[in-house]
This record gives structure tokens, sequence and C-alpha cells, in this order.
């Protein structure tokens, strides 16, 4: 995927300032970033649904915005706050979204089963989705952009609210999939995950790119916690206010 000086401004808040971006072909790729520096409208505008006000993202070559169909068949996207259609059953939904990328219905039974299986939600698979909790949620959204076997994972959160046997199944499963070719973009708050999970890293505030490229290069020696917060800054080795400490 390559992102070229895309833009977003919303009223007088500029939330992302001409970012551009390289991911190669087969990398896992982490984007990181404090509370509100443009992690969620950078994916947005890279996977076809925020409209940037100027630049471009492409996938595999293919323009997302100017070639949405052909862009989306390479994308599975896992987005923050996206509402799924909650009164489907889990896998009514995974079929669902199978049948939006025109697989045929015996295909999509199997990869429904196993996608259920992989995210330890056979049980669940008949509960309707609004009955789901913050993780379980999460989780069917992930089996939905799985479901085509795109060449192109772009995850904001999926770790958010997933408990640690699921996360640890989940980072199996991406694992396998980059080892198989795939491109996993995924943005997080865990650098401890980042660091250990990715090859790449970019690191982005205030809606700028900071600094991208291989962990190892970016983090320099320490860990990607401490350049991180080096990087950004905010860091503020206080004891928090005195009424608090005495409460
Ligand atoms: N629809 C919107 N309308 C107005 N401002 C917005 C909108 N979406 C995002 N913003 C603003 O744009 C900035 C970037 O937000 P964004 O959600 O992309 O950050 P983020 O890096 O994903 O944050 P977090 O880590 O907290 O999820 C923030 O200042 C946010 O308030």
């Amino acid at each position: 995927m390559e992102l070229r000086g895309l833009h977003k401004r919303f009223g007088q808040k500029v939330a992302v300032e001409d970012l551009s971006l390289r991911v190669p072909a087969g990398s896992f790729y982490g984007l990181v970033g404090p509370n509100g520096a443009g992690k969620t409208t950078t994916l947005s505008m890279a996977t076809g649904l925020l409209a940037p006000d100027a630049g471009q993202a492409l996938v595999h070559g293919v323009d997302v915005w100017r070639d949405p169909v052909t862009a989306k068949a390479m994308l599975g996207n896992l987005a923050d706050g996206v509402k799924l259609f909650d009164r489907l059953t889990g896998e009514q939904l995974v079929t669902y979204n199978g049948l939006l990328f025109g697989i045929p219905h015996d295909e999509i039974g199997r990869r429904t089963t196993d996608l259920l299986a992989l995210m330890d939600m056979t049980d669940a698979a008949g509960t309707m989705v609004v009955d789901y909790s913050a993780g379980m949620t999460k989780k069917i959204a992930l089996a939905c952009a799985l479901v085509h076997a795109p060449r192109l994972l772009v995850l904001d959160e999926p770790f958010e609210s997933v408990d640690p046997v699921s996360a640890a199944n989940i980072q199996d499963i991406l694992t396998s999939y980059v080892a198989g070719g795939g491109t996993v973009i995924v943005s997080s708050h865990s650098m401890d995950l980042v660091q250990r999970m990715c090859d790449h890293v970019a690191v982005v505030a205030a809606g700028r790119l900071l600094v991208a490229g291989r962990v190892d290069d970016v983090r320099a020696g320490q860990s990607l916690q401490d350049r991180f917060v080096e990087l950004v800054g905010g860091r503020r080795h206080t004891e928090g206010p005195e009424w608090l400490r005495r409460s």
C-alpha cells in the first residue's frame, strides 16, 4: 500500500497533514501514535471509508478512490467504530460479507466455519451480534475482514477489548498470513505488541508522520515504548495532584 500526501481537515482541525507512507508487500506494519494523532483518519482514507481532502491511497498500484471495487477486493478492513449489521447472527454477518465479494455459497460456508473456529466463536455463531461483548464484536468483524482472503489487511486497534488467549490466537493467524505473502497494517497503542509482532512501524503525532521504517531501525537500541515517548514527548513524571494522593 502506498499513501501519497493524504490530507484531512475537520473544520479548523487538521487531522492528517500531507502524510505519505509506503507499506512494502509482505510486511507486518504497525501504526502508532498518541490519542488523536490521526491514525483512524489515515486508515479510513487509506481504505476508502473517508474521502481525503487531498492525496492518494494505492493498493497494489490501484487507486482506492478512483477504482474502489478493484482496490477493495484486495483489501480486508477492520475499521474502528463502524456500525455492523448487528441484528444478524455472527454466522450470518460473515456469510453476508462473503456474498458481497461474490464467493460461491458452499465456499463461504466452509470459510465461515473455519473463521468462527479460529476466533473461538463457534458456540456464539447463532447469537445476534448486538448481544456480543466488545471483544466478541471485534473478533467477528475481523472474521468478516478475512472471509474474502484479501492480499492486504488493514486493522484499526484489532486487539482492543480482546481477551489474551484470543489475542494470541489472532496474532498467530496474522503471523502466518504474513508468512504466506499477505500484508498487514495494524494500529495499536501497545508498543510491546508492535515491537514483538511487526517488522515495520510508523509513528504519527498531530497528524504528521514523525518516523517510519524497520522496527529495529526506528527504536535504535531502545525499547519501542521508550523511543515512542522520546519522539512524541508529553511524559510528565508527576505524582499527580496532592488531593488525589491523600484520598
Ligand atoms: N469526524 C470528525 N469530526 C471532527 N473531528 C474529528 C473527526 N474525526 C476525527 N477528528 C479529529 O481528528 C483528530 C484525529 O483523530 P483520529 O481518530 O484519527 O485519531 P487516532 O490517532 O485514531 O486517535 P485514538 O488513538 O485516540 O483512537 C482528533 O483531533 C479528532 O478529534
